[in-house]
């Protein structure tokens, strides 16, 4: 029996709900999942080479964070939270998730957290332009590759209960000890 529960990257243009996404699957998964907000993670650290004052935006060092992440990743049971995926390993992931967001909430959302006006409209462009949405597509199978409307309460409600399903039947199939 194994005790490796799976990988989920849950990405998507900031503001369309990752780390709330995150938590409620951390609270609701059948198996013990750690979250990992990655862009945290990198600041926490200093695991990032310079501040783009223009773009308010860090230049992260992909290197070190993903040797910091391999050993995390390889114990299993982890969410990657982060808004971008392509610098991750194709043989992480077990399920990626892609949130999308009407681009006229997703500027409320962006607004509210006082991003300032070139971070929103950039953000937004992105958005309407599926830029995650094609990166994962372009970096993992599309079978394991998931997009996820995030406009309001009751689609995350339904999204979590989808990922709730799918780590429940991918447990199964594996006979992961849901015990732990
Ligand atoms: N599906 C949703 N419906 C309503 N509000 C949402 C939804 N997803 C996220 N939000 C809200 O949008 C804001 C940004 O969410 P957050 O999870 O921090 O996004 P991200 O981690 O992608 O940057 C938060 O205030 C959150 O409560």
């Amino acid at each position: 029996m194994s005790s490796k529960g799976p990988v989920i990257i849950i990405t998507g243009t900031p503001g369309t709900g990752k780390s709330t996404h995150s938590q409620l699957l951390v609270d609701e998964s059948p198996v013990p999942l750690k979250h990992i907000n990655v862009g945290e993670w990198v600041k926490e650290k200093g695991w990032f080479e310079e501040f783009d004052e223009e773009w308010q935006s860090y230049t992260v060092d992909e290197d070190k964070l993903l040797d910091e992440l391999e050993p995390v990743v390889a114990a299993g049971g982890v969410i990657l939270d982060w808004h971008t995926c392509e610098a991750f390993p194709e043989r992480w992931a077990d399920l990626v998730v892609v949130l999308r967001c009407d681009h006229s909430q997703l500027w409320q959302r962006l607004e509210k957290r006082n991003y300032h006006l070139k971070k929103i409209q950039e953000n937004n462009e992105a958005e309407i332009m599926q830029v995650v949405l094609e990166e994962a597509r372009a970096s993992y199978p599309p079978e394991i590759v998931v997009e996820l409307k995030s406009d309001s309460m009751q689609d995350m409600e339904a999204n979590i209960a989808r990922i709730v399903e799918w780590i429940t039947v991918w447990t199964k199939e594996r006979a992961v000890n849901v015990e732990t």
